[in-house]
């Protein structure tokens, strides 16, 4: 896919950069990184253990001040916002898939994906009807009533994954949401995100060590000492 670089940036940084530690011991990890991250492209950012990544992927969802330097939503700097409208914002436009798929054992897969709704004051049945049509979005349909302990690890990310879009956010956030899962699910888990995002204008962040994610990515950002560098245009600005 072609870089867009006029088209309106969902999520923006510019100048950011922060450090670990203090005195002797601070030991910078992003500087001054200048990135945008535009509507229905999925970004990747790859790059050595340690070299930042889940930091970055922090100060981006708005879960960690930095040192220096502005995230964007829009025109909204994030840090610029009052705690209770940051916190807002973060519930209604962001969305996080981890790793380790972070589903409640004791709740069958229509109730994980409806508890952010009925949280949020959703009535019951308008909930797990959503619910409902979220999962049928990412195949599992037939699985509504099943447990964790009953679903596969490709299964369980995909349910992560109803719960995450449920509420259509405007970012997803994903931290290594491949590496636990098999080649074939792995890639039924990349090829999903990618579909869901396309047709809902989606914008995802990915970190990830996985290559097999490579190919399906619209911008690439490496993390080397701190410093972005960008492998395929169009986020790196
Ligand atoms: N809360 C913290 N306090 C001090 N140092 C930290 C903290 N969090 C991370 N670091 C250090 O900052 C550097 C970057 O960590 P980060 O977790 O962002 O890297 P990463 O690229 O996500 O690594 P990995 O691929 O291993 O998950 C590492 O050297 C790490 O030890």
């Amino acid at each position: 896919m072609k870089a867009c670089p006029d088209v309106p940036a969902t999520l923006s940084a510019h100048g950011l950069s922060h450090a670990y530690g203090r005195g002797a011991t601070r030991a910078p990890v992003l500087r001054e990184l200048a990135l945008r991250f535009l509507p229905g492209q999925m970004t990747l950012v790859m790059g050595a253990s340690g070299s930042g990544k889940s930091t970055l992927l922090a100060a981006l969802g708005g879960l960690l001040r930095p040192d220096a330097g502005e995230v964007k939503f829009g025109a909204n700097s994030l840090w610029g916002l009052a705690p209770s409208l940051l916190e807002q914002l973060r519930k209604r436009e962001f969305a996080y898939v981890f790793q380790g798929f972070n589903l409640f054992s004791a709740l069958t897969a229509i109730e994980q994906v409806a508890l952010p709704l009925r949280l949020d004051g959703e009535v019951r049945a308008a909930a797990r009807s959503r619910a409902e049509q979220a999962l049928a979005e990412v195949g599992l349909d037939r699985h509504l009533h099943l447990r964790p302990a009953e679903l596969s690890g490709g299964e369980k990310q995909r349910v992560a994954i109803a719960r995450a879009l449920v509420k259509h956010p405007s970012v997803l956030f994903a931290d290594e949401p491949t590496s636990a899962l098999d080649s074939l699910n792995g890639e039924r888990v990349i090829r999903l995100l990618r579909e869901l995002t396309r047709r809902h204008g989606t914008t995802i962040v990915a970190v990830t060590h996985d290559p097999r994610l490579k190919p399906h990515a619209d911008c690439i950002v490496n993390l080397c000492d701190g410093v972005a560098v960008a492998e395929r245009q169009g986020a790196a600005s």
